[in-house]
């Protein structure tokens, strides 16, 4: 009610957002939806996931700020995102020790799917984030399925890169025994493996030993092995990642309320490396009323970069190929 009146009344950003979690009940999930529930842009928060939404909703409902809470199972999807703003995508399996990303793809993609076909339905302005992994092909399995239904929006669709940017600050600021929030550092690329290519170069580290230097990127780029390997089978980063995500979608809050300068590297349909076959790929994005607003071009690189960017971009083709192939053959 509140959220319709003030909409009708204004022509300004709207200052009431409807958030949806699917995949509410899991590990992301749960410190996913408190934290969005400590956002005050939020006014409603819908917590869908095939079991054990409505108990993550009474519990994270007691928190006192202004925002109602929902929980649905799978009978409520339509309902949970009905008038969506924002729908963050947590739902999937994580990885085990000794499989890779892209180990996920047979399970998640499916699981992926359907929901951007439900999100297509229901919420088709809604912006979407994707989480569930591999994100490299999560994100073209959901433009596939959006262009369709005929509702794909390139500057609504984002895959949420910033666990790596958390950790590239978080690892820079061990090395340089400096403070972490002090640290910033644009993660580019994608969101596995060799594809995270932090831009060491841009920071005030440029100096480091070629040594120091390696073992920083190859720490960054493969920090959720550590997480998968430390919990020996009970799945990956959760904390640390709802903690990435609640950023990520108050950023795309920020941006959709028209506050200037909200800028962060996401995964998205990308004009930089279009013409070289890699059509997603995450880089700088300054977030607007729109969902996108501009998108930035990766910079003045050093010759190491330039190198594992090169690398970065095979991969992407075939990860990206790989989603896309997936809903051509299973529409
Ligand atoms: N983008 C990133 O940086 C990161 C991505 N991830 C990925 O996030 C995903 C989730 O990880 P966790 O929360 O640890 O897994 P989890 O297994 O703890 O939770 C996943 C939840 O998704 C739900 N789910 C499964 N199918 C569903 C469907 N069709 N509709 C709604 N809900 C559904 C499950 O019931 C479960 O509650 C994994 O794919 C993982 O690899 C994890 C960490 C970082
Ligand atoms: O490593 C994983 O499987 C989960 C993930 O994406 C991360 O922690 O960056």
């Amino acid at each position: 009610m509140f959220k319709s009146a003030a909409r009708s009344f204004s022509t300004s950003p709207a200052a009431a957002y409807k958030v949806a979690v699917l995949g509410a009940g899991g590990g992301i999930g749960q410190p996913l939806s408190l934290l969005m529930k400590l956002n005050h842009k939020v006014t409603d928060l819908a917590l869908y996931d095939l079991r054990g939404a409505p108990g993550v909703a009474a519990d994270v409902s007691h928190v006192p700020t202004n925002s109602t809470v929902k929980g649905y199972e799978p009978e409520g999807l339509e309902e949970a995102l009905t008038g969506s703003d924002v729908i963050v995508i947590p739902a999937g399996v994580p990885r085990k020790p000794g499989m890779t990303r892209d180990d996920l793809f047979n399970t998640n993609a499916s699981i992926v799917r359907d929901l951007a076909k439900a999100a297509a339905d229901y919420a088709p302005n809604a912006a979407v984030c994707i989480i569930s992994n591999p994100v490299n092909s999560t994100v073209p399995i959901v433009a596939e399925v959006f262009k369709s239904k005929g509702v794909y929006n390139p500057k609504k669709l984002f895959g949420v890169t910033t666990l790596d940017v958390l950790r590239a600050s978080r690892f820079v600021s061990e090395v340089a025994g400096t403070n972490p929030v002090d640290e910033h550092v644009t993660v580019v690329g994608g969101h596995s493996g060799i594809t995270i290519v932090p831009l060491l170069s841009q920071t005030k580290h440029k100096n480091l030993s070629e040594e120091t230097r390696d073992a920083l990127i190859h720490r960054i780029q493969f920090g959720g092995d550590e997480v998968v390997q430390a919990k020996n089978g009970a799945g990956s980063a959760t904390l640390s990642m709802a903690q990435a995500g609640a950023r990520f979608a108050g950023a795309v809050l920020n941006g959709l309320a028209g506050e200037q300068d909200v800028v962060e590297p996401t995964f998205v349909d990308s004009p930089l490396f279009k013409d070289e076959g890699v059509d997603f790929f995450s880089s700088k994005v300054t977030l607007g009323v729109e969902g996108v607003k501009a998108i930035h071009s990766l910079g003045e690189l050093s010759s190491h970069e330039e190198e594992l960017v090169k690398k970065a971009k095979e991969t992407l083709i075939t990860n990206i190929k790989k989603g896309v192939d997936f809903v051509k053959q299973n529409p």
